[in-house]
């Protein structure tokens, strides 16, 4: 991919940003697949019982418009680009997608979103437990400022998710205590603000740090096809 610094040599995150920028403002059918299916109420998507009543019991009554058009193409496992504003219900078409798709008799970790704060990341964690009540989701928020024992502890007794800091999460990879070897879904949150954290941890930490399967800025870059785009603003 032009503008990104090969393997160990220094990252250009002026470059990498203007890249990244163009790619996402994009409109051009060239790079984004288009997606016209919307559903207006959950019933609809297809979900599993136990994540509808996840959902209504955490309040929800309909979905919001990136929900109509989001969720169901999570669920199906497409590689998906969500632009909207701030308030317009992401983070719960997300946390559906992936509620949607865990395997909850195997107790690995299955998905990871990686957040660019560790508020954000907290607030993840509560959204993806409540609307897993039901399903009996194992999630854990690994962010900085935590104790590492307590964060080894959980991630070893097993879980299904993983919601973190980029910085955290790398530590636990390194330390081998969160095994990357079973996460089929993966969620950048702010992905701008996520790239530059991880540049910032990439410039002080040996690129080896990164388990090889898991190479964080190749993730958007690497899907298995044309992404979906779904823009929303209510
Ligand atoms: N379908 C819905 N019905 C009612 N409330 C909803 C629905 N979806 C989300 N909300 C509520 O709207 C608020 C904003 O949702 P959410 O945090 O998912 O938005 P977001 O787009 O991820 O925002 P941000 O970009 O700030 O992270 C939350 O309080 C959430 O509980």
């Amino acid at each position: 991919m032009a503008g990104l610094a090969p393997e160990g040599t220094q990252f250009d995150g002026r470059q990498y940003d203007a890249k990244m920028s163009e790619l996402l403002s994009t409109d051009g059918q060239e790079f984004f697949t288009s997606y016209d299916e919307v559903y207006d109420s959950f019933d609809a998507m297809g979900l599993q019982e136990n994540l509808l009543r996840g959902i209504y019991a955490y309040g929800f009554e309909r979905p919001s418009a990136i929900q109509q058009r989001g969720i169901v193409p999570f669920c199906k496992g497409l590689d998906v680009i969500q632009q909207a504003q701030s308030g317009t219900g992401k983070t719960a078409t997300f946390c559906s997608g992936i509620l949607q798709q865990l395997d909850y008799g195997l107790v690995q970790c299955q998905a990871l979103v990686l957040a660019p704060t560790r508020e954000l990341a907290q607030q993840i964690e509560k959204v993806m437990r409540a609307l897993g009540d039901y399903l009996g989701v194992k999630v854990h928020a690994c962010v900085g400022g935590t104790s590492v024992r307590e964060d080894q502890r959980i991630l070893q007794a097993g879980v299904h998710t993983v919601v973190g800091t980029p910085g955290r999460v790398f530590d636990m990879l390194r330390r081998q205590s969160l095994r990357p070897d079973c996460i089929k879904m993966f969620v950048l949150d702010e992905l701008m603000k996520c790239f530059h954290v991880v540049s910032r941890i990439r410039s002080m930490t040996s690129s080896s740090c990164c388990h090889p399967k898991f190479r964080l800025e190749c993730s958007l870059l690497q899907c298995r096809q044309k992404p979906l785009k779904l823009q929303g603003s209510s």
